[in-house]
């Protein structure tokens, strides 16, 4: 492991990954093989999920393609220095924001959806010209196994690539040091991951977990909500990191809720769902025990039908949940929604702030004030309202949690800017001594008076305030050289 990394170190000091052009390359090399090899990393996806072509193109290809897009567009502006404004100071001289790569990233994925949560952050670590070990899950074995096979086919075999195995793996892998660590997964390890980073004093992006809540006014569509709530919380059969985990109404709206909902279960997968070609199976055994464990003692309003050989669990709502059960103390990511009754949006908020912050929070309102309020007086990672899991969809957004749902945030400019270190860079003639004379020893009080006046008076900043100020400067060296100060 320790030589593995080595190599990919020594490739990112030989400094090829800065260069702009490289860094397109590799983007495009990395959109060719996404093209060219559609065919075999949809297998991979349906073999780990059983999860349709269709499905698994518009919930993951497309993400990818589409940030690889959007980076390929503007990088060019991004790479580029930002000038800074100046103060009195610093007036004639250069002074810039650098946006540099950090080094070496190593990049934990998570087998959900496992092709854009380990390509995606890849993106924006190539992007920003870092060298990166990517480690796929384990759990989703066929897409970590394509991945590991396609990217040295298309992209530099040294700067970029892949280890895949186990917790022990992983663990080895942790004990080396890396400029980033960039794990999605669940809380619990995510601690373990900050730990071990710790101990380089590495930073570290945390995309974990948590119980994201949905709150319905009763002022609202409730067709739509329904229809939008089933397709979130069912898709990928309830494996979503931002499923909607569970619901909070007035009571009286219950009945209808789950009414609405089995409908649209209907229309969405047929009666016999387990035909439908868009209904996913839950990953491996140890998942599909742990969420019928979570049904144990809950009245099931619809669903609620298991096959272990296939690791089936059907959509299934319970009503009336005791906010006390074990179906509400942990994250469902399975096919499971509880309702829990609440008197008013009052309750719904004090009943979110109470628990651990969520990764997405979704609110349903014909009546924007309400929603704007659950916005104001709650936390989650993130939030859409009157629809569930968009706001991943679209990049100008960051993507993260929150407290114990994560820290730190990619997609877009936001990837770019976590792989990136914003260097300061401030760049002085050695001419223009006199000025300096104001901070050199002896001190003294007229020193203290002109420092004051240049670096904490507040000038009206339009032109001819500007013009003062060099004006004064000037006039400040001038005095200064010659020796009244
Ligand atoms: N915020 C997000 O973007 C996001 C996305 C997907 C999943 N998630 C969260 O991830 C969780 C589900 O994923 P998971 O945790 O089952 O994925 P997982 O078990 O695949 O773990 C993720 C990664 O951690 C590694 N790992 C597991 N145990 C480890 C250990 N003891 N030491 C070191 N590394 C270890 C695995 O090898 C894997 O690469 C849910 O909580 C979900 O909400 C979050
Ligand atoms: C439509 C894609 C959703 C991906 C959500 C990622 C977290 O699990």
């Amino acid at each position: 492991m320790e030589r593995e990394v080595q190599r990919v170190r020594q490739a990112f000091l030989s400094g090829r990954s800065r260069s702009l052009r490289f860094r397109l390359q590799q983007l495009e090399a990395l959109r060719r093989m996404v093209q060219e090899r559609e065919k075999d990393i949809l297998a991979a996806i349906a073999a780990d999920l059983c999860k349709s072509e269709f499905n698994a193109y518009s919930q993951e290809v497309i993400t990818v393609l589409g940030e690889i897009d959007f980076m390929l567009e503007n990088l060019p502006e991004w790479v580029t220095a930002k000038p800074v404004k100046k103060n009195l100071l610093t007036m004639l001289d250069e002074a810039y924001i650098q946006p540099q790569p950090l080094g070496v990233v190593l990049i934990i994925g998570a087998w959900n959806y496992p092709f854009v949560l380990t390509i995606q952050p890849l993106i924006g670590a190539i992007a920003a010209g870092n060298a990166v070990i990517i480690k796929p899950s384990e759990l989703s074995e066929n897409t970590a196994k394509i991945v590991a096979k396609l990217l040295p086919q298309y992209l530099d075999q040294d700067l970029y690539i892949v280890i895949n195995g186990g917790v022990e793996e992983t663990t080895e892998l942790l004990k080396q040091r890396f400029d980033h660590v960039f794990y999605t997964g669940n809380t619990a390890v995510g601690k373990i991951v900050m730990e071990a980073a710790a101990k380089h004093l590495t930073p570290v992006t945390l995309e974990l977990g948590g119980k994201s809540p949905c709150y319905i006014d009763k002022d609202c569509d409730l067709d739509i909500v329904c229809r939008r709530i089933t397709w979130g919380k069912y898709m990928n059969c309830g494996q979503t990191c931002i499923a909607p985990d569970y619901i909070l109404c007035e009571a009286s709206l219950q009945s209808q809720i789950v009414w609405k909902i089995k409908e649209t279960v209907k229309e969405f997968y047929g009666e016999n769902i387990k035909e439908s070609p868009d209904y996913e199976r839950i990953i491996n055994l140890r998942h599909f025990k742990r969420i019928l464990s979570l049904l144990e003692g809950q009245k099931i309003a619809f669903g609620g039908e298991t096959d272990e050989a296939t690791r089936y669990i059907a959509p299934t709502v319970l009503t009336d949940v005791d906010p006390k059960t074990k179906v509400m103390q942990e994250e469902i990511f399975g096919p499971i929604l509880p309702i829990v009754p609440v008197k008013n949006v009052d309750e719904a908020i004090d009943f979110i702030n109470e628990r651990e912050k969520p990764l997405a929070l979704y609110v349903f309102s014909h009546n924007h004030k309400l929603i704007k309020r659950m916005i104001d007086e709650t936390s989650s990672g993130g939030v859409t309202g009157n629809d569930v899991i968009m706001h991943f969809t679209l990049n100008s957004l960051p993507f993260g949690g929150v407290g114990s749902s994560g820290m730190g945030a990619y997609h877009g400019k936001h990837s770019f800017n976590t792989f990136s270190h914003q260097r300061p860079c401030l760049l002085k003639s050695l001419k223009r001594e006199g000025a300096n004379k104001l901070r050199y020893p002896p001190n003294s009080q007229s020193k203290v008076d002109w420092g004051k006046f240049f670096l904490l008076k507040r000038f009206n900043k339009e032109k001819y305030g500007l013009l003062l100020l060099t004006f004064l400067g000037i006039v400040a060296a001038v005095l200064v050289k010659a020796g009244y100060y």
